[in-house]
């Protein structure tokens, strides 16, 4: 295994297909997660986020591909003791104590952070002697967190870990994450939340039906969701229409236009000009779906939900 080679990534997926039955779940997605970085992967519902973490894990095998974490396989003890993870389902015993729950996972980690230093850098005062089963869904998540990082992981996988979490808890497990990023931790979250990104993602990766559709610094993501949408009931077509200065997504669906543009304006003067008969004229901010769209439009386009 690797170790000593801070150059490389902490984890990569190459070229990576995993199908469960008829579903494609991952489709040739290649992923790098650089040393002491926070990487963010964001997309839809069943975008393929939970199937790549779990390969990355070893919980799973792909159809075909490669998986590298540390140099090594995720299967190898050298590697999973390098590695924290805070799941969706977390299967913990519920008839547990926190502390034991503590106690128990800091046992398979060479050099694990004492209890008192998990219970300050998740914020778990007074649960230690609580059932786990008995905790409000917000302190779970706390305590999955505080498993989650209790071994001093290198590589840190946080499958949406705010999901339940209030404002204050959530603003609390923000500046926990940022230090652990500090202190030279890598770290792979997903969220579905893309202001949870900005705030703390040195890169993203936009995952939509099993491809990765964009990948790069948040500003450069976050510009194509400062675009703006437009919906039309026009006969004009798609290809002029893309064309046009700034445009930079265009399709049709049904009878409407769905146009993703810089700037609305612009787009709207003209598309009144060209096209006396046109109607149901829509203009609105792009969300993230927006993004989508324009990102995956020179391969027929995504399909364009509502924007996120
Ligand atoms: N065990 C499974 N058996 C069958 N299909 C599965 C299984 N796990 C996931 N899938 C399917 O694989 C696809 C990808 O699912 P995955 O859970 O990786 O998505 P996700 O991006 O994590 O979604 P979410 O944001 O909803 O958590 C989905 O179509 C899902 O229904």
């Amino acid at each position: 295994m690797n170790v000593a080679d801070s150059s490389s990534p902490a984890a990569r997926l190459s070229a990576v297909t995993l199908r469960y039955g008829a579903v494609q779940a991952l489709d040739g997605v290649d992923i790098e997660l650089p040393r002491a970085r926070l990487t963010a992967v964001l997309g839809p519902n069943g975008a393929g986020k939970t199937s790549a973490i779990g390969l990355l894990l070893g919980l799973r095998t792909p159809d075909s591909g490669t998986i590298e974490v540390f140099g090594g396989s995720p299967r190898e003890r050298v590697v999973r003791q390098r590695i924290g993870v805070m799941l969706q389902s977390a299967g913990i015993q519920e008839v547990l104590k926190v502390r034991e729950l503590l106690e128990l996972t800091r046992s398979y980690y060479p050099d694990p952070r004492s209890v008192a230093d998990c219970v300050a850098v998740a914020g778990l005062d007074g649960l230690l002697e609580r059932r786990y089963g008995a905790l409000s869904g917000g302190q779970q998540r706390r305590v999955q967190f505080a498993l989650a990082i209790c071994g001093r992981p290198h590589l840190l996988f946080l499958d949406e870990p705010t999901t339940g979490l209030d404002i204050e808890a959530r603003q609390r497990l923000w500046r926990a994450i940022r230090d652990l990023v500090a202190e030279g931790c890598s770290i792979l979250l997903t969220t579905h939340y893309l202001e949870e990104a900005e705030a703390l993602a040195d890169r993203v990766v936009v995952i939509d039906r099993g491809r990765v559709i964009a990948e790069g610094g948040v500003a450069s993501i976050r510009a194509r969701v400062a675009q703006r949408r437009i919906r039309c009931l026009s006969a004009l077509p798609v290809e002029s229409v893309a064309g046009w200065a700034s445009v930079s997504a265009v399709r049709r669906v049904d009878a409407h236009l769905e146009i993703v543009a810089d700037q609305a304006e612009p787009v709207v003067r003209r598309l009144l000009e060209e096209d006396a008969a046109l109607s149901e004229l829509e203009v609105r901010r792009a969300g993230l779906s927006d993004a989508f769209l324009a990102l995956t439009a020179g391969d027929g386009g995504a399909a364009l939900e509502e924007a996120a």
